[in-house]
Formats: structure tokens, C-alpha cells, sequence
């Protein structure tokens, strides 16, 4: 198994350990090693089929990983998350994500969409009985904390204005911050963001920025990212893994990755002349 230095991570919250998925022949991620801090943004790169989305399927128990362990270290125990079932690895173990595509109700208003998160925590204050249907036990408290909770998530990300509107009729860049305020809503330890930015205009993507800074900074929770706008990467990213062909080929900061060969080579492809997507060329003039 290579070996790598990942010292630079002071305070490990998940670390991924020679991690490989096989569908039949195809093999998606490739004897995958990285740590992501807590209290810090982690980014995964790479170009598409790099194996990025597999990560993400392994870490939260969707798929199975063929090999490898993945380590995270709750405040109050570790848990290999390879052995959770999916509704735990969120549940329990805090590991949270969204998806590339909105998966809202969007038939549901805002602050609906917001509760209905809450529901585990819920159903153990109802002790999973019909407690909650008459308020006894702690359900009533729990109840008015959820509601709690979800209005101050909507208000972090600038819609209390717009709680009592069915989310299906936002427009696209709202509907994603709902999004991350609904995984805040969880409890996570570690917050999985799969392309956040995907469809946000510049404006949408600075404040995209600027939540992340905060959910990092004020809950001090581990955050990976998944994202192919690479404004956004080199400007929140305390670190940077470059995947290609589901092997890990670069890790450092933003200014380390921009600079280094490999990468621009894993993005350019192999022949000579080829030249970079023109999306990538330009953030990294912009970036780099
Ligand atoms: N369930 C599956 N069955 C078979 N092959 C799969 C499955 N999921 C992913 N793959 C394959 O694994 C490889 C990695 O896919 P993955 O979606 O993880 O890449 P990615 O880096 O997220 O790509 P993108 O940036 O395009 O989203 C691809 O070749 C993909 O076709």
C-alpha cells in the first residue's frame, strides 16, 4: 500500500485508508488513502469518473467498499464506517451529505423540509411510541427545539423571509442552500457537500463561499467537497486531494495543487497539445 504523508492535518476527524471499489472489472477508486481535518474544508478533485461520487457512496454506506477502512473519529468513539449501514453512518456516526442533484420535497415549504430532517430525533424523544402524538414525554420540547433549529439554519442562510414557501419554487441557487441547511440540521461532525456550486452564478457562488467559512468556523465541523468550480475550490479549500482514475496523484493547499505538473496534466489528458477545458484554464489564470 504507498504510503503518504498526510502530517499536515493537525487534527484528523475521518481518514481513508487504502480504499478500493470494484464494480466487476471497472475499477472506480483505487487503493485511496487521505485524512480530512476537523475544523476544515477538504476538497476532492479531479476529472470526471475520477471516482469522487464513489468516495462519497463509500464514506456514507451506500456502497460497500470492496477493500479499506474508513476511520472516523466521533468526539465520543470511532466508528469504521465501512461496517455501518447507511442510516447510521448519518444517525450515529454524524456523516452527512447532499447529492449533485436536489433531493428537496419540493412540495414541502422551507421550514417543513427543515423539521422533517429532524425526524430521527424526533421519533427518540416520542421513545418511537404515540407519545408524540399527545405531547407527553420530552417530545414537546424536542418538537419546539426542531423548530427552533430550522429557523435558525433558514435564517443563516438568508431565507426566513421565504419559510413558509413550497421549495420546489425557489429559484436554483436557494434551493442549494436549503440544501446544506437541511444536512446542518442533522447534527453533522462531517458535512459531504457533492458539487454545491454546480449551477450557481458567481454572486450565488460567493456567498456559497462564505457559508462554508462559517458552518467551518463557528460549528467546527469537518467539511468535504466535491466541486469542479474551482473559484470556489481554491478559495475555501484548507486542502486539496486530486484524484484521476480513482488513484489519489496530488494532495496540499490551494497554492500547492495550482502549481503542480501532475495535476494540470491529470486535467490536460496526454497528448502534447491538447489545451485545458476552457472553464479550467481560466480559473486557474484567475486563481492560480
Ligand atoms: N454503480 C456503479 N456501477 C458501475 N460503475 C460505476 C458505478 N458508480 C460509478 N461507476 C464508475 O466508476 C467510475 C467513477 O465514477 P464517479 O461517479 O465516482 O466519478 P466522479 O469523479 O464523481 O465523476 P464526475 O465528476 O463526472 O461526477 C466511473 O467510471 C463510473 O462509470
Amino acid at each position: 500500500m504507498a504510503q503518504y504523508d498526510d502530517s499536515a492535518v493537525k487534527n484528523p476527524l475521518l481518514r481513508v485508508d487504502g480504499l478500493t471499489m470494484r464494480f466487476g472489472g471497472l475499477v472506480a477508486i483505487d487503493n485511496l488513502s487521505l485524512v480530512a481535518g476537523r475544523g476544515q474544508i477538504t476538497a476532492i478533485i479531479g476529472p470526471n469518473g475520477a471516482g469522487k461520487t464513489t468516495l462519497f457512496n463509500c464514506l456514507t454506506g451506500f456502497y460497500k467498499p470492496t477493500e479499506g477502512n474508513l476511520t472516523f473519529h466521533h468526539p465520543d468513539r470511532d466508528y469504521q464506517l465501512q461496517k455501518l449501514d447507511n442510516h447510521k453512518v448519518a444517525q450515529v456516526a454524524g456523516v452527512v451529505r447532499t447529492f449533485q442533484n436536489i433531493r428537496l420535497f419540493p412540495k414541502m415549504t422551507l421550514l417543513e423540509n427543515l423539521i422533517v430532517a429532524q425526524h430521527n430525533a424526533l421519533m427518540r424523544a416520542s421513545g418511537y411510541t404515540f407519545l408524540g402524538l399527545f405531547n407527553l414525554g420530552g417530545y414537546a420540547k424536542a418538537e419546539k427545539e426542531a423548530v427552533e433549529k430550522a429557523k435558525y439554519w433558514l435564517d443563516l442562510v438568508g431565507l426566513t423571509h421565504r419559510a413558509d414557501e413550497e421549495a420546489g419554487n425557489l429559484p436554483y441557487g436557494a434551493q442549494r442552500r436549503v440544501e446544506i441547511a437541511r444536512a446542518m440540521c442533522v447534527g453533522p461532525k462531517l458535512l459531504c457537500l457533492d458539487e454545491p456550486a454546480a449551477g450557481l452564478n458567481p454572486s450565488e457562488s460567493l456567498e456559497l463561499n462564505k457559508l462554508l467559512f462559517r458552518i467551518r468556523d463557528e460549528e467546527q465541523i469537518g467539511i468535504l467537497l466535491i466541486e469542479h468550480d474551482m473559484s470556489v475550490i481554491m478559495q475555501v479549500s484548507d486542502r486539496i486531494y486530486v484524484l484521476d482514475h480513482g488513484k489519489r496523484i496530488a494532495a496540499g493547499t490551494p497554492e500547492e495543487i495550482r502549481n503542480d505538473p501532475v495535476v494540470i496534466k491529470a486535467y490536460l489528458g496526454e497528448e502534447e497539445d491538447d489545451e485545458l477545458p476552457p472553464e479550467v484554464a481560466a480559473d486557474l489564470a484567475t486563481h492560480g
